[in-house]
């Protein structure tokens, strides 16, 4: 019989993994080598070739992105096929506890909670605590639910807090009486389910005979443990991953889950793929040399059979707009729906948007907001279109108690209409003083506060530089900095950014009543052009790296490779973070199949202030045989002294290298106490040296 050809292109070790019977199967295996071809591939021989029921096997995916993905994939492959449970772990715990939850008081109609109800539970349940408490109190019983940990267990380590385990406690049990589930609980109380109803854990493990998950590495140990209880002895179960692109750890994830998978699941079968179809010669060689320098890896090659293609391009530019500008050019040629341009943090998507509107360039914001959009944002907005119009009654509404100045919905209404029944002013800052004396206690206090605040602000308008200098005054003075930065803090958000970002993008701006008109309308406009674009495909996607998991476009552009930005947080030296960081490089360099493309800024602005910028420390771990370099570094030593000591060999230095011939040392850098130097050659090659170690070899020429 012949063949299908879904089959038949397979090369030997993926169709080893597709066919493989009965045992436990790990596929451990780098980006691009086709992990999540051969789950989809398998799903269509499972069913096509031996006659399983499609409704007998569960496929477990990352994100509902992979999951459609990936149904449309195994329908393609064997019409049908796709009648197989394809969903994330979160929707799979949901669909589970709507069929099976009533013995833990769970109704099939039950409410999913997510942060902010659970936050408003919360705040009910526990009145007098403030905001930033409730915050963390709902960031740990989330961290306890991943952990599936309840309240009785030892919870030290999550919470110092001697309290913890009672409002955890308290909060559980109102949940369960509401008879609603949170977005942890989908995992967590799926798990203690099946743990606590053998009947109904026999009846999932009859019906699922095939489970396999992709993204395996970034599990949690909620996660795994619900897979064991779905797991009996008959199960085929098979699960693909990557420990070199684990990048969840910071919410949980357990690399554990898939170094322990053989110990967990004796008898385990483990497959192994080198072959990258994915990039390119010049790409992979970058991917691979960038991954090595993490230690504790499960090591792994991966070669490619195709060309070596086009070499990636790192580009030196002077700020975030030439950047933008950067990726604009090359994406002249109009091919935007295979392109992609991957940041670090969402607040610098939005330079990006406004330099490619400027051109005409279609694009899509994935797993975002639009930037003006966000919550943070259309806060600081509303406090400019207030004063700019004090008949906005929208934008009253939000800012009158945003951060909280203890201004209810009952004095909210006595302020808007007085003691009868009609709105007393068009102009709700006259209602608002107006409302003085008659709205008490600290709703009295909270008016007078703002009355303070809206007045200074007025003052203070024309003595401003510029519009954004203005607003980053008024974000500060409102409190919205103070907020939001403990709010950052609590959730590892970046709302402290973004309005960082917004107060650039208002630099342009004079600061008076014309300049705000001409910034607020600005925003509107974007906002409209945006949702026109809904219909158009032919777009460039913006997108976080976090969120390109297992995706892959033809041309990637990866940004802001600096200090502090990427990797993130340079203050910290904790090589922890690095290597997941570096990760998060690896991730992002495989995205890319035929162009890749580095931008590092010299400066960048930041909360309306230019800074310096040095270069990523990833950038020294390129190896520079595989990357064009366009613009130069910035020279560290120059006028900062940074290095730390003497440079013999600053930028400009003229050297000969025995193996390379003459060169121009193009910058320093420290590493480790030992001078890096970067020199460009006359043969067009650029290369690293630390010459400490490069003795007779590296000759210093007069200049
Ligand atoms: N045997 C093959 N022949 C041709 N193309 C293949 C083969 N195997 C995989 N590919 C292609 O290579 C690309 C990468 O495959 P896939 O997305 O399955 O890799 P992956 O290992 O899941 O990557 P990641 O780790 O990034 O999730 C896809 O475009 C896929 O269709
Ligand atoms: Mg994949």
């Amino acid at each position: 019989m012949r063949e299908p050809e879904w089959l038949t292109s397979l090369n030997d070790e993926q169709k080893k993994a597709v066919i493989h019977e009965k045992e436990p199967l790990l596929i451990l295996a780098g980006a691009g080598s086709g992990k999540t071809r051969v789950v989809t591939t398998r799903i269509a021989y499972l069913v096509e070739k031996l006659g399983f029921s499609p409704w007998s096997i569960l496929a477990v995916t990352f994100t509902n992105k992979a999951a459609a993905e990936m149904r449309e994939r195994v329908e393609s492959l064997v019409p049908g096929a796709e009648g197989a449970m394809i969903r994330t772990f979160h929707s799979f715990g949901a669909w589970l506890l709507r069929r099976n939850g009533a013995p833990l008081g769970l109704k099939s109609s039950f409410t999913i909670y997510d942060d902010d109800d659970t936050l408003g539970l919360l705040k009910t349940l526990f009145e007098d605590l403030p905001r930033n408490e409730l915050r963390l109190i709902a960031k740990n019983i989330s961290r306890a639910k991943d952990e599936c940990l309840s309240p009785d267990d030892d919870l030290g380590h999550i919470s110092a807090d001697l309290d913890f385990p009672r409002y955890y406690k308290e909060y559980e049990e109102r949940l369960r009486s509401i008879g609603n589930a949170d977005f942890g609980d989908l995992i967590y109380l799926s798990r203690l389910l099946l743990a606590e109803n053998p009947e109904i854990r026999g009846r999932l493990q009859q019906r699922f005979r095939v489970i396999l998950v992709d993204e395996y590495q970034d599990s949690n140990r909620a996660q795994f443990q619900l897979l064991q209880q779905l797991v009996s002895p008959g199960t085929w179960l098979c699960v693909v991953g990557d420990d070199d692109q684990s990048i969840y750890r910071f919410r949980g994830a357990e690399v554990e889950n898939i170094l322990g998978f053989q110990d967990q699941f004796p008898g385990t079968k483990v497959i192994k793929l080198e072959e990258n179809y994915r990039s390119t010669g010049h790409i992979l060689a970058v991917a691979s040399h960038v991954v090595a320098h993490n230690e504790g890896r499960l090591g792994k090659n991966l070669w490619t059979r195709q060309e070596e293609g086009l070499k990636p391009c790192l580009a030196y530019l002077d700020n975030q707009n030439e950047e933008a500008e950067f990726c604009a050019r090359q994406l002249a040629d109009g091919n935007w729906s295979n392109s992609a341009i991957l940041y670090r943090t969402n607040a610098q998507s939005r330079v990006f948007e406004q330099i490619l509107r400027k051109y005409n360039i279609n694009y899509r914001l994935v797993g975002t907001l639009s930037f003006y959009s966000r919550e943070e944002v259309k806060d600081s907005l509303a406090y400019l279109s207030f004063l700019s119009n004090p008949a906005d009654e929208v934008a009253f509404r939000r800012i009158i108690n945003k951060p909280s100045r203890g201004i209810g919905a009952v004095s909210l209404r006595k302020i808007l209409k007085g003691e009868g029944d009609f709105l007393l002013s068009q102009n709700l800052e006259e209602a608002l003083k107006e409302s003085v004396g008659k709205v008490k206690g600290k709703a009295g206090k909270g008016v007078a506060s703002l009355i303070d605040l809206l007045d200074k602000m007025k003052e203070l308008m024309p003595l401003q530089e510029n519009l954004g200098q203005f607003l980053k005054e008024l974000i500060h003075e409102s409190g919205l900095l103070d907020h939001y930065k403990q709010q950052d803090k609590v959730e590892n958000t970046q709302r402290v950014k973004n309005l960082e970002e917004l107060v650039t993008a208002a630099t342009d701006y004079p600061s008076n009543s014309e300049g705000l008109a001409e910034f607020l309308e600005l925003i509107e406009l974007d906002q409209a052009s945006l949702e026109e674009e809904e219909t158009d495909t032919n777009r460039v996607t913006l997108i976080t790296m976090h969120n390109t998991k297992g995706l892959e476009f033809d041309r990637v552009f990866i940004s802001g490779l600096e200090e502090g930005l990427f990797p993130r947080g340079a203050e910290y030296d904790d090589e922890q973070e690095i290597e997941e960081e570096r990760r998060l490089f690896y991730v992002s360099i495989t995205r890319a199949r035929k162009e890749l493309f580095l931008t590092s800024c010299r400066r960048r602005m930041l909360y309306g202030r230019t800074e310096q910028a040095s270069p990523s420390r990833f950038l020294n771990e390129l190896p520079d045989e595989h990357v064009d370099i366009q613009g130069a570094a910035p020279s560290l030593s120059a006028g900062h002294g940074n290095l730390g000591f003497e440079s013999e060999y600053p930028p400009g230095t003229r050297i000969y290298h025995e193996d390379y011939g003459t060169g121009e040392v193009i910058r320093n850098v420290q590493n480790g106490g030992h001078l890096v130097i970067q020199v460009a050659f006359e043969t067009g090659h650029s290369m690293t040296f630390l010459p400490e170690f490069s003795g007779y070899q590296l000759e210093k020429l007069g200049s």
